[in-house]
């Protein structure tokens, strides 16, 4: 049977080209609307153009049209949708897309590092193997999917790692779960599957910070404000902060705004290991919450998603502190 993707763009450099200048830049016509059908007689391509925005400014509230948009297909039976996207925060609304969006509908993420008219472009490319991924009956239950440079990535896991490279899209840890040739698709992961969280709103003020050597707590009682919804701070190796920053955590903490503790380190998880000051069993014990596998930006959608569900309190804990929940 014929299945029907939903293709729905919202910029990024896969819509731009570069100019005489040589700045890249958006464009009124998106090139992608030269792509002809490869797939016809087998896959029927319905296209939109939901925005056009280079994905710096993408915020929670455009990640939530595109889930209303995508929740409007699914409830008309679509077979699969394909978003196109810029780079630079696709992983946000891709793991967004990923908590709240049902895991049964398959969604492809994909963008590209050069613009339409650059050598070696890489946009059509991508756009095909994302079609390719959100048509494989094999795509189905995995989530929201991002497919870069021939690869199949999970939106929970993936990051960008390089500022030009086409390779860009990397999952630390663990690696690609599937690859896209030119004849197929193939899975070679089984995931274990999370919930989804349907949302009608975004709350605002969920604010992600990074913790270095000698870190001022200055940044922390900056925080301290009744507009202040939670805090995800991208912490140092296992899960640690300076502990010139303590007081300004426990005024927070007692306050009841949730502090989301990640690790600033490219791999791994962070964990209460260390026992000396401002090491992870103290912060633990403050009401701190850990966030195992996810890096700043991911746990800070999680947390907003947490958030705007209306969790509070030990349940948002529990949500937020599981990758796969
Ligand atoms: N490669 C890209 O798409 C990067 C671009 N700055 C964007 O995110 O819109």
């Amino acid at each position: 049977m014929m299945k029907t993707i939903l293709i729905l763009h919202t910029g990024g450099t896969i819509a731009m080209s570069q100019n005489n200048d040589g700045a890249v830049v958006p464009n009124s016509a998106n090139p992608l609307d030269t792509f002809t059908n490869p797939f016809q007689g087998k896959l029927k391509l319905i296209t939109e153009d939901l925005f056009n925005l280079p994905s710096p400014h993408i915020r929670p509230e455009e990640m939530l049209l595109i889930q209303k948009r995508i929740m409007k297909a699914a409830a008309a039976g679509i077979d699969g949708v394909v978003v196109t996207h810029g780079t630079d925060t696709l992983e946000e609304t891709a793991y967004f897309l990923d908590l709240t969006v049902p895991n049964d509908l398959p969604v492809v993420i994909t963008g590209a590092m050069r613009s339409a008219n650059e050598i070696g472009s890489d946009g059509l490319h991508n756009f095909q193997s994302a079609i390719q991924t959100a048509a494989s009956p094999q795509a189905k239950g995995k989530g929201v999917l991002v497919v870069m440079n021939d690869e199949i990535h999970t939106a929970r896991y993936v990051t960008k790692t390089h500022t030009t490279n086409v390779a860009t899209f990397r999952t630390p840890t663990f690696g690609p779960i599937g690859l896209v040739t030119k004849k197929s698709v193939h899975f070679f992961e089984k995931l274990l599957l999370q919930s989804c969280h349907p949302i009608d709103h975004v709350v605002k003020h969920v604010y992600l910070i990074k913790a270095y050597a000698g870190m001022d707590p200055e940044i922390l009682e900056m925080l301290n404000n009744p507009a202040t919804n939670g805090i995800v701070i991208e912490a140092l190796g296992a899960g640690n902060l300076p502990p010139a920053v303590l007081p300004a955590l426990k005024k927070l903490l007692i306050k009841k705004i949730p502090i989301v503790l990640v690790s600033r380190c490219f791999n791994g998880i962070a964990q209460e290991v260390y026992g000396y000051n401002g090491g992870g069993i103290q912060l633990s014990r403050l009401g701190v919450t850990f966030c195992h596998g996810l890096n700043g930006q991911k746990a800070r959608i999680k947390l907003l998603v947490g958030l705007s569900c209306g969790l509070k309190e030990q349940a948002l804990a529990d949500f937020v502190s599981d990758a796969v929940s």
